[in-house]
């Protein structure tokens, strides 16, 4: 049997400064995936030891894993290091052609729990500015990747030619590709939402998950099944892997105003991998590729998945509102257009 391509030789042939950056990521990665895998024997690595410029709480491993990334990334071609554990831009390397975003740790209260959490990327060419970098659409990305610390550790990257899958091969500490390009499927019927807010949801929201709820009894006119791992990376990766929508709305609570996830470095690159493989990503009803953040970190609220899915959600905000009043089977307009 043929080997699998290491992540280096499929990178060969590639945007040199990118696939530095790449190979940096991998490299911290796969030492994160060991710290991650002895869990409690490494000590505590939820304990919180601050809060972040946004209020949320920072533990060991979100700081752990920042300091890792960024000393890895100082020796390459990174001018502009943005992370949302750090107020401001820094500057790594004046010489520096690429400026990186970077979630260090997704996810990181889940880390005691033993559920999967993940790293996000978002890699631009820098501009002069460090904030102007930054402050642009997601359709200007030239890579975006995530890592999934999981039952294995992956790797799904795109440099805008689709989504390839990398997994850690331990043994040689060595990431391989897995597969051909990935797509998310168009047919899937599964939802994750944090239903516990739904009071505070707005209508559009409330009616479009009334109907999800209703399945068959419903102008959907099929059952649905719902997901909520509370780990973003972990919730692309099973729709990357077996389609359905996550949504993530703004809503009614002091904070929510625009949602929780945030555009740079969260947002934005999975809304770039989640096109590459076929799906689609908004706000709700704006593309979140052509969405230009207005700080370093803006939070946005965030809806992706199988393209259907997310354009009903679109289509929902545009519709009367007698149609999104709280009564199962009134929307005519969408009576038998399963998606
Ligand atoms: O607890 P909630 O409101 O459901 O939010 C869960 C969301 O928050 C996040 O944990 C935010 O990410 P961080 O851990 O990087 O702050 C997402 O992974 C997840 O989707
Ligand atoms: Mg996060
Ligand atoms: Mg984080």
């Amino acid at each position: 049997m043929n080997e699998p391509p290491t992540l280096a030789r499929h990178l060969d042939g590639q945007r040199e400064d990118i696939a530095k950056v790449v190979i940096a990521v991998a490299e911290v990665a796969a030492q994160l995936s060991a710290a991650i895998s002895l869990g409690p024997l490494r000590g505590s690595m939820s304990q919180a030891v601050g809060r972040n410029t946004d209020g949320d709480r920072q533990t060991r491993l979100d700081v752990l894993a920042d300091e890792a990334f960024a000393g890895a990334l100082q020796d390459g071609p990174v001018l502009w290091y943005l992370s949302e554990e750090r107020e401001t831009v820094a500057m790594l390397n004046w010489e520096g052609s690429l400026a990186v975003a970077i979630d260090p740790l997704d996810g990181s209260s889940n880390i005691d729990a033993n559920v999967s959490i993940g790293t996000i990327v978002s890699i631009y060419d820098a501009l002069p500015d460090g904030d102007e970098s930054f402050l642009r659409p997601g359709r200007e990305q030239a890579a975006a990747l995530y890592v999934i610390y999981g039952p294995q550790t992956a790797m799904m990257l795109t440099t805008g030619a689709g989504v390839s899958m990398f997994v850690l091969d331990r043994a040689h500490g060595e990431f391989l590709r897995a597969g051909q390009l990935y797509t998310i499927p168009a047919e899937a019927t599964e939802f994750a939402i944090n239903a516990s807010n739904y009071r505070h949801w707005a209508p559009p929201i409330k009616a479009y998950i009334d109907d999800c709820l209703a399945g068959t009894d419903g102008p959907a006119g099929r059952n649905f099944n719902m997901r909520w791992i509370a780990s973003l990376v972990a919730e692309t990766h099973r729709i990357l892997s077996r389609g359905g929508i996550f949504l993530y709305p703004a809503d009614a609570r002091p904070g929510y105003e625009e949602g929780r996830l945030r555009l740079v470095y969260e947002c934005a690159p999975l809304a770039f991998l989640v096109e590459q493989a076929g799906g689609a990503a908004t706000d709700g009803e704006t593309r979140m590729l052509d969405m230009t953040p207005r700080s370093l970190h803006a939070r946005t609220p965030f809806v992706f998945g199988s393209r259907d899915k997310v354009a009903r959600v679109a289509a929902y905000h545009s519709l009367p509102a007698a149609e999104i009043a709280p009564l199962f089977g009134q929307r005519g307009l969408f009576k038998g257009a399963a998606s």
